[in-house]
């Protein structure tokens, strides 16, 4: 299992895709809660365009979870020290939820590194910071586990909960193995960044992305996000929160299509 060390921490990552070949890297960030595991579903269809690099953010999946609070430009560091350590200059950036407000801040703050931007469900800013203490709290004193049925329950509509309770499971399972600490310590991340101020800064080509019964970043905040950001396109799937997962088929070919096409100036 691959890592790199990033002051004093241990990240994990994978790469799919010709990695001798000359393919732009697509760089993924996962949902809080999830892992690299979440775009499984992508992942065959990404690598055949792209050199795709993964990784588990800080306090979830094999990455460490050293006690927090995390921060924003903690998120961002670790991506860049990714890039730097894997020798990577440029890259497309994908990120759903927690993993798009990394993005969001990606764009605005180290544009020279990177392409073309995907943020899916998403926000500049994910709610109050009370609702992500609070949930930072039962996190700690509970377990993570704890908000797994809630969250689950944000994630997919009941419809496809029960058309595909296999991969609800792997999901749920995933999860539910979280460390506390690091699941809290993204929560406290979460909850004290805004980038509100910082979204107009953001000059890069940029897809946003979202579902039209998503619950947990409800569509007039990923809305406004896009309408923050000049020239962004924005594309509302058939979805709750996870819609790479539910609707499969149209965010892979959604986000080729954005970053393979043309951008309209
Ligand atoms: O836990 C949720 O419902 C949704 C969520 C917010 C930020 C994130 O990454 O997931």
């Amino acid at each position: 299992m691959p890592f790199v060390s990033l002051s004093g921490i241990r990240l994990h990552y994978r790469i799919d895709g010709d990695e001798r070949s000359d393919a732009p890297w697509l760089v993924l960030a996962n949902a809080l809660g999830a892992d690299v595991t979440m775009w499984a579903p992508q992942i065959a269809a990404f690598a055949a365009r792209f050199r795709v690099l993964r990784f588990d953010t800080r306090g979830l999946g094999c990455s460490d979870a050293p006690p927090g609070p995390y921060s924003i430009e903690q998120w961002t560091q670790d991506v860049i020290g990714l890039l730097d350590a894997l020798s990577i200059e440029r890259a497309h950036f994908c990120g759903l939820s927690m993993g798009g407000l990394i993005g969001v801040a990606l764009a605005a703050r180290h544009a020279d590194r990177f392409d073309r931007f995907v943020l899916a469900h998403t926000a500049a800013r994910l709610g109050a910071p009370e609702i992500w203490q609070a949930r930072a709290r039962q996190a700690r004193e509970q377990g993570a586990r704890s908000l797994a049925d809630a969250t689950l329950k944000r994630w997919f509509t009941d419809a496809f909960a029960e058309r595909e309770p296999l991969l609800v499971a792997m999901i749920r399972d995933a999860f539910a193995h979280m460390d506390d600490e690091g699941y809290a310590s993204n929560c406290e991340a979460i909850g004290a960044a805004d980038l509100r101020a910082e979204a107009g800064a953001i000059h890069a080509p940029t897809l946003v992305m979202t579902g039209r019964g998503d619950p947990s970043v409800a569509p007039e905040l990923t809305r406004a996000l896009a309408e923050a950001i000049a020239g962004a396109r924005f594309v509302e799937l058939d979805a709750q929160h996870l819609s790479n997962i539910e609707r499969a088929d149209e965010f892979t070919q959604t986000v080729l299509g954005f970053l393979t096409g043309p951008i309209a100036h």
